[in-house]
């Protein structure tokens, strides 16, 4: 499928230049990828060609309000969304619009951008939305290595990531308010959650970027039916598709989840010798086999983008990928079923993903309609605030 994406604020810029770089040259799965900021710095951090990059607002900042990020997110959407016509978004299945709430600039401008690209498109339009950590707004969490020490550690491109958001906790709150009945679909990614003990924002975010932009890479990238890219590669058996991923995110601002696993399996380059790619009968049926229930129950119980129980989730989708000689169809078709006994509904769907090159197994889990406490404790912690 074709995605289009639109990163908005520092995060969502990062975000949008890490999912650029999940596409392989061989397997695009990309429109366009365009960078939105207030902040020209940040802006001209990212590889995302000039052309696809856009400073607007006020370069001075809109010191964390999020009400003068609503305001200017209203005043400039249109704006923004002229960009587009750089590139080719009638050609898009979906827009994904990649923030990080907390500050003003991406949770200001999103709503507006969302609304105005359902308006203008008939693609849905899924956001993809970082969540604050509560060392951002709250002195007292993580003080292990956070606080003024950890700031002044932070590189000098750090930015305004390096300064505590006291408004952190409100602004995401008031965004995500925003947004429901909006956007088709939303992601959070709970940056509480991904960043470790004592460490900030700045230290974290290339890896966190990297392993988010994976997931979407494998979700969106999936099981396209010309997996050669010039539609000479091995075809999926069951290609996931943008109208499965719209099926199963739906159109009413679900909350949605991404799991991810992987396993790293023999190649033609280690045991089956340089240059030859193994077929089914040199890989042992119950290695295959393993390795799929690996990466399915890694996907399933495993790190999520947001931590919730996939129990409350009301659809979810599976798509197994790797080296097709490792694609056990049974222990594929088995993961759909312990996806479907876990989400409790009828509305699962599942795929594979043949990558000839890989040297991997994945599988890439999609639950939707989840209920997370976190979203919860941000809450409790915006009303505290106010
Ligand atoms: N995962 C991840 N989160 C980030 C990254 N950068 C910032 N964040 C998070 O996103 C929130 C918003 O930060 P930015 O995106 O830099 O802020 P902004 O939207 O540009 O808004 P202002 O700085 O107020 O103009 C922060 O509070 C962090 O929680 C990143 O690269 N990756």
């Amino acid at each position: 499928m074709q995605l289009e994406v639109l990163g908005v604020g520092g995060a969502g810029c990062r975000i949008a230049d890490a999912i650029r770089a999940a596409e392989s040259a061989d397997r695009s799965f990309l429109t366009d990828a365009f960078a939105f900021d207030t902040d020209e710095r940040a802006l001209n951090g990212t590889v995302i060609p000039e052309s696809h990059r856009y400073q607007y607002g006020r370069e001075d900042g809109l010191e964390g309000e999020i009400d003068r990020g609503f305001d200017v997110g209203r005043e400039r959407a249109d704006e923004l969304l002229e960009r587009l016509d750089r590139g080719a978004p009638a050609d898009a299945d979906a827009f994904l619009v990649a923030t990080g709430l907390g500050g003003a600039t991406g949770g200001g401008t999103t709503p507006a951008l969302v609304a105005g690209l359902q308006r203008r498109y008939d693609a849905p339009v899924y956001v993809l939305a970082t969540l604050p950590a509560d060392r951002e707004f709250d002195s007292d969490a993580d003080v292990a290595r956070t606080g003024a020490g950890a700031r002044s550690r932070s590189p000098s491109g750090a930015g305004s990531d390096a300064v505590p958001r006291p408004n952190a906790a409100t602004n995401a709150i008031a965004a995500i308010e925003r947004l429901d009945g909006l956007a088709s679909a939303i992601v959070p990614v709970d940056n509480e959650a991904w960043l470790r003990p004592g460490e900030g924002i700045a230290d974290a975010r290339e890896r966190c970027n990297r392993d988010v932009a994976t997931r979407v890479a494998a979700v969106f990238a999936g099981g396209d039916s010309e997996s050669g890219g010039d539609g000479t590669g091995p075809v999926a058996q069951n290609v996931v598709d943008a109208s499965d991923v719209d099926r199963i995110v739906g159109n009413e601002s679900a909350i949605v989840a991404l799991g991810y696993g992987d396993q790293a399996v023999e190649t033609s380059g280690s045991r089956f010798g340089l240059g030859l790619v193994p077929t089914e009968r040199d890989v042992e049926t119950s290695e295959a086999v393993r390795a799929v229930e690996t990466v399915v129950r890694k996907g399933i119980r495993g790190k999520l983008t947001l931590e919730c129980d996939p129990e409350t989730a009301e659809r979810g989708l599976l798509i197994v990928g790797g080296p097709p000689a490792w694609l056990n169809r049974r222990a594929i078709a088995e993961g759909r079923r312990t996806l479907q006994s876990t989400v409790g509904g009828s509305g699962v769907l599942g795929g594979d993903a043949p990558r000839p090159d890989g040297d991997a197994v994945f599988a890439a889990v999609v639950l939707a309609g989840v209920e997370s406490e976190r979203l919860e404790d941000l809450r409790a912690a915006a009303e505290r605030t106010d």
